[in-house]
């Protein structure tokens, strides 16, 4: 079957706009006002700290935050699935946007065997017959690096190890060809040898594919080796964007800033860990003004009044700061 992806890589696949997600009551905003583009063939980051609203985000997107409420505009590949009825949107679920999570051995179903849990969702979304179903499975393993594709079709999570649990799940989620993928950090629960063999899997698929990824991640070393843009979160709202070269050469955003200042320098062995001061505020008693303005070393009074707007300076690239970092220094 042909990738329904379209050829173009400058396409969006995925279009966020002002994406909002709150509690019941509304006294808690999750996610805030959060706009986004994912192209063909792109892989864009979302990085933030622990809590800054990434998951949720994802959930939103594939329309899984039941009991909150969600507002805004998504719009993959020109279709508005916002509003899409949950029947349709059920359909769009791994056929057109797929996802993978942290801890693959808790996504599988530990009683099926792996090669029957992918068969069965390209049955189900491509209508197949048993046996094309078995080999398109087959195949898929074979196609994410798994030696031996035919005697893991019949094994079941538990007999498998984690990376290979890993390379099952993204199996599972490009089956269908779908033309957006999101990945919610899924090598955190994996060593650091498998991280790097399944960060270069998705790089290939994304390649060979055509697919957009939104590879969600705290690890700047991830951002850096595999994004091809870079959305940085903070406090439930995007506050920085750019390709990853311009990210990394100039953050703009203290925070981003401060992202970065706290990797260690292998080769300055005098370098001490830097952490960012303070911890990311609890969203129902954020700070008035900028969020970040309590932890800002640049921060002013204007700064604790009002949330700073977009600045543009370039395509897709803009920072929300009122003392943005201007150059590298
Ligand atoms: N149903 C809910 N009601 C209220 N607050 C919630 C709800 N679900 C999540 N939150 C809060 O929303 C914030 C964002 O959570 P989220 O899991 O999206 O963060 P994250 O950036 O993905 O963090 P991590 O990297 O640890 O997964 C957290 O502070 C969390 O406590």
């Amino acid at each position: 079957m042909q990738p329904r992806s379209p050829s173009d890589p400058r396409v969006a696949v995925l279009d966020v706009a002002a994406l909002t997600v709150t509690t019941p009551d509304n006294s808690i905003v999750i996610v805030n006002d959060l706009t986004l583009q994912v192209a063909a063939g792109e892989m864009l980051a979302l990085l933030g700290e622990s809590g800054c609203g990434k998951s949720m985000t994802s959930l939103a997107l594939m329309r899984l935050t039941n009991g909150l409420n969600t507002s805004g505009r998504i719009t993959l590949l020109g279709r508005d699935i916002a509003t899409t009825p949950e029947k349709a949107m059920s359909a769009i679920r791994g056929r057109e946007m797929a996802m993978i999570f942290q801890n693959p051995m808790s996504a599988l179903n530990p009683v099926r065997s792996v090669g029957r849990q992918i068969s069965e969702t390209v049955r189900r979304h491509m209508g197949l017959s048993r046996k094309a179903a078995r080999q398109r499975a087959i195949a898929l393993l074979e196609e994410v690096g798994l030696a031996d594709p035919v005697r893991c079709y019949d094994a079941y999570p538990h007999e498998l190890s984690g990376g290979m649990c890993q390379r099952v799940m993204i199996a599972m989620a490009i089956s269908c060809d779908p033309i957006l993928l999101i990945a919610d950090e899924p090598t955190t629960a994996l060593d650091v040898t498998i991280q790097k063999q399944i960060m270069d899997l998705l790089h290939i698929l994304k390649v060979r594919r055509g697919m957009g990824i939104l590879m969600i991640t705290h690890d700047l070393g991830v951002v850096a080796t595999y994004a091809d843009r870079v959305a940085v979160m903070y406090a439930g709202r995007l506050v920085e964007q750019a390709d990853v070269h311009t990210l990394f050469s100039i953050p703009r955003h203290p925070y981003t800033r401060g992202l970065m200042d706290s990797m260690p320098d292998l080769e300055d062995a005098s370098d001490l860990f830097y952490a960012i001061p303070g911890t990311v505020p609890e969203l129902r008693a954020l700070p008035p003004g900028c969020s970040f303005a309590p932890r800002c070393t640049r921060a002013d009074t204007n700064c604790t009044h009002a949330f700073p707007g977009h600045t543009t300076f370039g395509a897709n690239s803009f920072v929300c700061c009122f003392h943005p970092v201007e150059a590298a220094t």
